[in-house]
């Protein structure tokens, strides 16, 4: 009851990593589609106002204390047209970017002190020398260092962070926040795209903020002059068209809910290196455009490809409710890894392939571009991996890279089992996460409460 009573007008919210399967490179066009699969590991945000103020200046303080005591301080009023101060000049673009788009589009007149807690889950970042803290609900790990100091592993740690942000942030403004409500989960995304496109740097897809919105989904981006036409922040037009782009124009996205099929699940492996996305982006757009009729043959094969991997993904989902016994006889072939019967399944084998095509044409891609889109020590491994017994198939997700490797693999395998003590795994860590199906979600305030340090 006491706990209770501490907890009244706080709100918590969650919202899931990603791993792009089938679709890097190409989905920045909105002419191309991808398999983007949502990820346990979930970003938090537990948010309380306390109102009212007696100035007229939001404080807004937002910690991430996982993170050697990460917090940020920040001041705005509506007089200076929601411009964020923060009182350290300490740099956090993507809060930064949150803030001003949220505070801009509400407009909110009575001031009032905002505080913000972001708790992030293990899968995110390497963990080589954290400390646990757990409670009876939740378990979280905490850094000797600061957020842009510590390793990530690439699974989208500042779409999770820009998507609960705004969500608790937009909580604040509204009373009505159902997240089951489309209407409010098409309002989320659309602030968190612009806030994260203006905070990066405006070179993503959005395919990040759209999982950790609407969670495992196929994704076709909306065309990137949606955001890029609206004007500079301080331009005395920015609100109304800020607020025409996010209620009334027609983003086109496609979204679609997906899920793996039944008895196949997602395997992650940290190389504990990582990879920076927009060098690898533009290495790849100048390859592109050196002989564009060229890179387009290449992204229409590859695109061919990534729709075969889709439709047969699609397939099995059919053949697992269609034909459940033949099913689970494949399944059992692949945990035997008896290379014979899985030749007979054709869906198997179409993924396989197609996901070895896809490969060759990236590390062609990898040897013109300089973009170490499938460097040789991740071929190396991934051919290792597809040796283990469970595994359908393996791919460096998104970029590529040496972010972490994304495994298609048997619910019943155990790669741990099967690597420990092998010299061929000895850079990967596996995460512990698995495919999530659903996007932002309301968490209950209590389970981040009095968190306890493991001895
Ligand atoms: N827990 C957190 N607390 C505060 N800020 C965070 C947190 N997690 C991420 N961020 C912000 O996001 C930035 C990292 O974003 P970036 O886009 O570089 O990586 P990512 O999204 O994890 O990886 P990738 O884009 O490769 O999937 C951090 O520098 C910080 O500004
Ligand atoms: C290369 C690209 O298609 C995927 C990048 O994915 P990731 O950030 O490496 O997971 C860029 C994008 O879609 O934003």
């Amino acid at each position: 009851m006491q706990i209770m009573k501490a907890m009244e007008g706080y709100r918590a919210y969650s919202a899931p990593g990603k791993a792009l399967m089938a679709g890097g490179y190409l989905v920045l066009d909105p002419k191309y589609r991808a398999y983007v699969i949502a990820l346990s590991a979930r970003m938090h945000a537990v948010v309380r106002a306390i109102e009212p103020k007696e100035s007229d200046e939001f404080e807004i303080n937002v910690s991430s204390s996982q993170f050697n005591g990460d917090h940020w301080c920040y001041t705005l009023c509506a007089e200076t047209r929601y411009l964020p101060l923060e009182k350290n000049q300490k740099k956090n673009p993507f809060i930064e970017m949150v803030l001003v788009n949220v505070f801009k589009y509400f407009q909110p007149q009575r001031a009032s002190k905002i505080e913000v807690e972001i708790f992030s889950d293990d899968g995110y970042h390497s963990q080589s020398t954290s400390v646990t803290k757990r409670n009876a609900f939740k378990q979280f790990s905490y850094h000797g260092k600061s957020i842009t100091e510590v390793p990530k592993t690439g699974l989208g740690s500042s779409a999770g962070l820009v998507v609960v942000l705004t969500t608790a942030l937009i909580s604040v403004f509204r009373d009505e926040m159902d997240l089951q409500n489309v209407k409010n989960l098409q309002l989320v995304h659309n602030l968190a795209q612009v806030a994260h496109c203006q905070a990066q740097g405006k070179v993503g897809s959005g395919f990040d903020v759209a999982a950790a919105t609407f969670g495992s989904i196929v994704y076709r981006r909306f065309s990137p002059q949606l955001i890029t036409n609206l004007p500079e922040h301080m331009d005395p037009t920015y609100v109304t068209k800020l607020q025409t782009l996010v209620d009334d124009i027609n983003w086109n996205i496609s979204n679609a809910r997906v899920s793996l099929p039944d008895g196949l699940k997602l395997v992650m492996g940290d190389v504990n290196s990582g990879s920076e996305t927009t060098k690898l982006v533009s290495k790849v757009k100048c390859w592109y455009d050196s002989d564009p009729v060229r890179g387009l043959k290449v992204y229409q094969f590859i695109n061919r490809k990534n729709e075969e991997i889709m439709t047969a993904l699609t397939e099995l989902n059919g053949l697992c409710r269609k034909d459940p016994d033949k099913y689970e006889v494949m399944l059992r072939a692949l945990d035997q890894n008896e290379e014979s019967k899985i030749q007979q399944s054709p869906e198997f084998s179409k993924i396989r392939k197609a996901v070895q095509e896809i490969r060759l044409k990236f590390r062609q891609i990898t040897q013109e571009s300089g973009a170490d889109i499938e460097p040789p020590v991740q071929t190396k491994l991934l051919e290792a991996c597809s040796r283990l017994k469970g595994v359908l198939t393996g791919v460096i997700p998104g970029a590529g890279g040496y972010d972490a490797i994304a495994l298609i693999v048997t619910a019943e395998s155990n790669l741990q089992l099967q690597t420990e003590g092998r010299e061929e795994f000895a850079a990967v860590t596996w995460l512990d996460l698995h495919q999530e199906d659903v996007g932002v979600i309301e968490e209950a305030p209590l389970h981040y409460q009095n968190f306890i340090e493991l001895t």
